[in-house]
């Protein structure tokens, strides 16, 4: 039986290699409350997209455990929102049949034909990128890919949303464009979310708290508490205190670890 005291995301002692007695991700643990955000950091080769493969299936084999509310995480249907690094688009669909695939395979019986197609129009809007709805994902730069993976992620109201450095591709500007906009849109469709990024900035500004990953796979990862920096305007942040003081700490963990 799941209660609201484990809710969320809850990741022990998760463990998995690809090649036999060759670790590719070392023991993690960490429990995402629902509703959170934390983002994860780590050198190249960690284990961070690992760790996301775990979660939703496409890696089957890894040792440890995974519950969502409470329950094993594979013995039932969450539906999950990923944005992948390469942005995992349909190359012979439109932007907006990407998202049409999604929706239908996300909720086959949900709303009629015309409310699905409004609310695709409205992300589409929500993510400035309503002019781009007939084109074809090979004909987008790969910021505006990304802009698509992560319209279509939000548009299926997925109760875990994991995205694996989604504004990687991103000039400075509308990276930081996009991570406003990312983080008003989770503000008003809650999802339980993993946010992988190797930017450190990026994993302060929208982390409740961020996973450290070491390079080492039999050190653990550091988790740091960053609910003071979270409780800001996201333009506040980048100027406050808080924000700097975190930035040390995270390096500091990170001279250790890395
Ligand atoms: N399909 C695979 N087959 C074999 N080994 C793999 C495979 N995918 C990843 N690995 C190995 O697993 C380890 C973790 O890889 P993973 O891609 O999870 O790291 P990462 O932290 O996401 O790296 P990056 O920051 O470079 O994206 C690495 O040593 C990698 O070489």
């Amino acid at each position: 039986m799941s209660n609201s005291r484990n809710n969320g995301l809850c990741v022990r002692e998760l463990e998995a290699e690809y090649r036999s007695g060759e670790l590719a991700l070392g023991k993690v643990s960490f429990t995402l409350p629902e509703h959170g955000i934390y983002t994860i950091l780590g050198p190249s080769g960690s284990g961070k997209s690992t760790l996301l493969r775990a979660i939703t299936g496409l890696l089957p084999e890894y040792r440890g455990e995974l519950l969502f509310n409470g329950s094993s995480l594979r013995e039932q249907k969450v539906l999950m929102g990923l944005v992948p690094q390469n942005y995992g688009l349909l190359p012979w669909k439109t932007v907006k049949g990407n998202i049409r695939v999604a929706m239908n395979i996300a909720h086959p019986r949900g709303q009629s034909k015309q409310a699905r197609e409004a609310q695709i129009d409205q992300w589409l809007t929500a993510m400035g990128i309503a002019e781009l709805a007939e084109r074809y994902p090979l004909s987008l730069s790969g910021g505006q890919q990304q802009r698509v993976a992560i319209a279509r992620a939000f548009a299926i109201a997925p109760s875990l949303l994991l995205l694996d450095e989604p504004f990687s591709a991103l000039d400075a500007i509308t990276r930081e464009t996009l991570q406003q906009l990312f983080l008003e849109h989770w503000q008003a469709n809650p999802a339980t979310a993993l946010f992988v990024t190797h930017d450190v900035d990026e994993a302060i500004l929208l982390g409740q708290k961020m996973i450290v990953l070491p390079s080492s796979k039999n050190d653990p990862a550091e988790i740091i508490d960053n609910e003071e920096v979270f409780a800001l305007k996201l333009k506040e942040k980048r100027a406050s205190d808080a924000f700097f003081a975190q930035i040390k700490k995270v390096r500091k963990v990170m001279q250790e670890k890395w």
